[in-house]
């Protein structure tokens, strides 16, 4: 039996009211956790369909105004609050070079909203404490979109594929859990007392390492940490290693998975072992995952069992995840 989930009608309602115009260019739009999305959906995006696209930072998108932004662009902007100010104020700056705007938010009512053509409602998992469904998150929405742009602009119909294997994703992300627990178990003492922790992770995956580096580690445990391209690991932080250095490697399931192998094996060269966290998508059971959409959705897996490593992580060194702040919403900035 399948376990195909439906189109989200926000996402229907946002691509029919492109009326069929092809955009000339797209654009992925966020700050922070909401940005790490951008980087998997231009992914899948680059991977299946003509559209040029770029993603951007909302406030270096408003600051630098690329002139390919016109009124034939496509403009997708995501906020989870919906009241991230440079988000929305890029949206009014698409908006007012003519460009059609997709905002994907939690909340219907927010500021993002209002400033969007056309609204993309999700799911939160992690900072409201609720277990959702992956299938309603910022990922599998987004990636709604990209499927459904490919079948309207390239002439291939994806969606269908993506729709089942979203049906199958929560299973899989349960099972990971299961599988990487005892993993964690062990690492996360060590990594408990580390200053500096890194993420290392190429295509897909790249975001899942981006937000776990700057919003998890960084806000949330106040560990320092940089999010490193696999690739890019060898033309610089390379020699940072040594065998007391932590990293997390993410191996995921796209076409960038030789960039992250290459990593390993450095890594492990002249890293230590014990020292080194490595989450292998290829070790976890993808029942009912289309091989298509594994590497898209393998971040998604990374991404829920990362957290659970955190939390460990926030038990031993008991700086709580989601309140201990010093300074975000708390002051003016
Ligand atoms: N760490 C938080 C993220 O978790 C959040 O995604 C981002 C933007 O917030 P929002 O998604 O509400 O725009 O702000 C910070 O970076």
């Amino acid at each position: 039996m399948s376990n195909r989930i439906a189109l989200d009608e926000g996402v229907a309602a946002a691509i029919e009211g492109l009326g069929g115009e092809r955009p000339g260019h797209v654009f992925f739009v966020a700050c922070g956790g909401s940005f790490s999305i951008m980087h998997p959906a231009k992914f899948m995006l680059d991977q299946h369909s003509s559209l040029a696209s770029d993603l951007y930072n909302a406030a270096e998108f408003t600051s630098r105004a690329p002139r390919t932004l016109d009124a034939r662009s496509l403009v997708i902007l995501c906020s989870m609050t919906g009241t991230t100010k440079e988000t929305t104020a890029a949206a009014e700056f698409a908006r007012s070079r003519g460009a059609r705007t997709i905002g994907m938010t939690v909340e219907a009512g927010s500021p993002l909203a209002r400033a969007c053509d056309h609204v993309v409602a999700f799911e939160a998992p992690y900072t409201t404490g609720v277990p959702i469904d992956a299938a309603n998150s910022n990922y599998a929405r987004i990636y709604q979109i990209v499927t459904e742009l490919v079948r309207l602009f390239d002439g291939e119909d994806l969606t269908d594929r993506l729709l089942a294997s979203l049906g199958s994703l929560q299973e899989a992300i349960d099972r990971a859990d299961r599988s990487f627990a005892p993993l964690f178990d062990d690492y996360a003492s060590r990594f408990a007392s580390q200053d500096v922790v890194y993420t290392v992770a190429s295509g897909a995956s790249y975001g899942a390492a981006y937000s776990f580096a700057i919003c998890v580690l960084m806000e949330m445990q106040w560990i320092n940490s940089q999010a490193i391209h696999a690739n890019e690991f060898f033309h610089g932080p390379f020699e940072v290693l040594d065998e007391e250095r932590c990293f997390i490697l993410l191996k995921g399931m796209d076409s960038t998975r030789a960039l992250e192998e290459r990593a390993d094996t450095f890594l492990h060269r002249f890293g230590k072992q014990e020292n080194i966290l490595v989450l292998d998508a290829k070790t976890l059971d993808l029942e009912g995952i289309d091989p298509l959409f594994a590497g898209n959705l393998v971040p998604l897996i990374f991404f829920d069992t990362l957290w659970r490593f955190a939390h460990r992580i926030a038990d031993l060194r008991q700086h709580e995840m989601l309140t201990a702040r010093r300074y975000m919403k708390k002051i003016e900035y």
